[in-house]
């Protein structure tokens, strides 16, 4: 492989997946199928022949766990790995916790389906009291807690996480570095979404499966190219 390379991950099955529940900024673990899974992408990375200088993700178990169980099958715990919040799944308000099912049952399947895959659409915010939780989690203590979000539209997701990505991982892209990122399902379709100039009305019909590796690697130009999915 001559070309550098990017490559994004979600995380393996969580134990809210599992259940089809909202999870969104709640940490909880991977389940054990979201283990393998996380595993898999490790072996499937490496018979790919596919090695890295740095990784990123994001300050939840789930994703970091799978990063970790990545760089093992890899046998590369040695690089480099930044944990940021700004690769946090999408804040999901008030439907954290909730099931999906009896969601649909409640405000009709239209409403959370917008909410689900929308570009523009914000589930129901939290209110200042019921962020307590997050606004005093250690995690987030050094952030302004104005900066710590009640709930997020796939929209806010990408303009949170673009600063990020344009100041700290891109220029890894320009030293012609390879690139590991394992976050969420919304953040990384939001970031796949800006990479791939995906239109808001297409962006409904993208969904990430969890933990089988995105591959794109970059032209002349640093354009990104169409990015393929690495299942075997
Ligand atoms: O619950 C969540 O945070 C996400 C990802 O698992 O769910 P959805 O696929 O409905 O956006």
């Amino acid at each position: 492989m001559e070309n550098n390379y990017l490559v994004l991950v979600r995380h393996g099955e969580s134990i809210w997946n599992k259940l089809e529940k909202f999870t969104g900024w709640t940490n909880v673990e991977l389940s054990d199928q979201g283990k393998t899974e996380a595993k898999q992408a490790g072996k499937i990375l490496k018979r790919n022949k596919f090695k890295f200088d740095i990784s990123y993700t994001s300050v939840l178990n789930r994703a970091i766990d799978t990063l970790w169980k990545i760089l093992k099958e890899l046998n590369q715990c040695w690089i480099p790995v930044k944990k940021t919040w700004y690769l946090n799944e999408r804040h999901y308000g008030k439907l954290q916790g909730l099931s999906k099912i009896e969601t649909n049952l409640k405000y009709g399947e239209k409403t959370v389906e917008k909410w689900r895959r929308s570009f523009t659409s914000i589930p129901p915010k939290l209110n200042t009291t019921e962020n307590l939780v997050f606004i005093n989690d250690e995690k987030y203590k050094k952030l302004n807690c104005h900066h710590i979000p009640v709930s997020e539209s796939l929209e806010l997701t990408l303009k949170r996480i673009l600063p990020y990505w344009k100041n700290i991982i891109f220029p890894n892209i320009k030293k012609k570095k390879n690139v590991l990122i394992v976050a969420h399902g919304n953040s990384l379709r939001a970031l796949v979404k800006y990479l791939s100039r995906i239109k808001n009305h297409e962006i409904p019909y993208l969904s990430i499966p969890t933990g089988i590796p995105i591959i794109y690697s970059f032209d002349k130009n640093l354009y990104p190219l169409k990015y393929y999915f690495l299942e075997k």
